[in-house]
């Protein structure tokens, strides 16, 4: 057999100085990250940040102001073959008004030579979705649920997920993650979520990216996350002695007490200090991390303007 030849691209998502403006509006100001297929990434930040904005781009769907997006080095600017392998449905996704779901189901898979209808009538199924109830009627959970079973039938290379628990109830909500995380397993590919319940979603996502004033604030690994800090509260001399010379990335003061995230792993001797001189340690969760390193992150790029200016 002759081996193929290797790819130019590693496959994945590069996004290399990307920017967005709506007018005079800047969003996107400079969007740089490499992103490798067959990972799950969460995209994190907050309101109006650019979230659905820098998905919209790296679908093709609205075109970049400027800086370069390549998907498996591709430029998925009016690209067919891109378009193909990416699905990004949202909740609010326009649908004609006479086409019932039903219509909807049987129009979609021309759009993606990879579609599964097994996925599909088993989401159908499970999130109870009215097969002859018109788009329009349909209620916010339902449009979420349907927006999914388009994504997850679709098995895109490249699937983007928007804030896909929008009017989920609980039980809802558990299927979307449980056949998420059974998609993922049976047929892998590269899914991105953008998401602001980062806590329930953090046994799904394998990577997250934060984005804060237009540009990538922080990118880093689930686990690594995890083990990478945690959070030390007492009285303010004896956290001061414990954290030692490690960074502190977020204090909060109350009275006499101080909280102090802190980066790096607890150690034995953490724990011996903290029985003695009465301090609680506790794990920091995905949503403090990422709280806490992003509004560092920010601090340091604000601190690096003064000095340049
Ligand atoms: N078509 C458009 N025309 C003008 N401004 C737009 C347009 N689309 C988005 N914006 C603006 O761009 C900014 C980013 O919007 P976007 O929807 O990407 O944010 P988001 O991070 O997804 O927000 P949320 O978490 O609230 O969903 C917002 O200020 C929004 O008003």
């Amino acid at each position: 057999m002759t081996p193929s030849p290797p790819s130019a691209h590693p496959s994945g998502i590069s996004l290399n100085h990307v920017t967005k403006n709506f007018g005079r509006k800047q969003v996107l100001t400079d969007v740089t990250a490499e992103l490798p297929s067959g990972r799950i990434y969460g995209l994190l930040g907050s309101n109006g940040v650019g979230k659905t904005t820098l998905m919209s781009l790296i679908c093709g769907h609205q075109f970049r102001t400027g800086g370069r997006i390549l998907i498996d080095g591709i430029d998925p600017v009016e690209n067919p073959m891109v378009l193909q392998r990416t699905c990004f449905v949202h909740e609010d996704q326009l649908y004609n008004d006479s086409f019932s779901v039903r219509d909807i189901l049987a129009v979609i898979p021309a759009f993606y030579p990879t579609w599964s209808a097994e996925t599909a009538d088993r989401l159908v199924t499970r999130f109870r979705l009215p097969l002859d109830t018109k788009s329009k009627k349909l209620s916010r959970g339902q449009r979420s649920a349907l927006a999914i079973t388009l994504s997850l039938a679709s098995r895109a290379a490249y699937t983007f997920l928007d804030e896909p628990y929008l009017g989920l109830d609980a039980s809802s909500r558990s299927i979307l993650y449980d056949e998420l995380l059974a998609e993922y397993a049976a047929h892998p590919r590269t899914f991105i979520i953008s998401t602001h319940l980062i806590d329930e979603v953090a046994d799904l996502m394998e990577e997250v990216v934060v984005l804060e004033d237009g540009v990538v604030a922080v990118q880093t690994d689930v686990d690594e996350a995890r083990a990478a800090c945690f959070i030390v509260r007492g009285r303010e001399a004896e956290v001061r002695t414990l954290v030692g010379d490690r960074e502190i990335l977020t204090e909060r003061h109350l009275g006499t007490i101080l909280s102090a995230t802190v980066r790096g792993a607890v150690t034995p001797d953490d724990r011996t200090l903290a029985e003695r001189t009465h301090l609680t340690i506790e794990a920091a969760s995905l949503q403090e991390f990422v709280a806490a390193l992003g509004l560092h992150a920010l601090d340091e790029v604000a601190r690096k303007t003064e000095v340049a200016s």
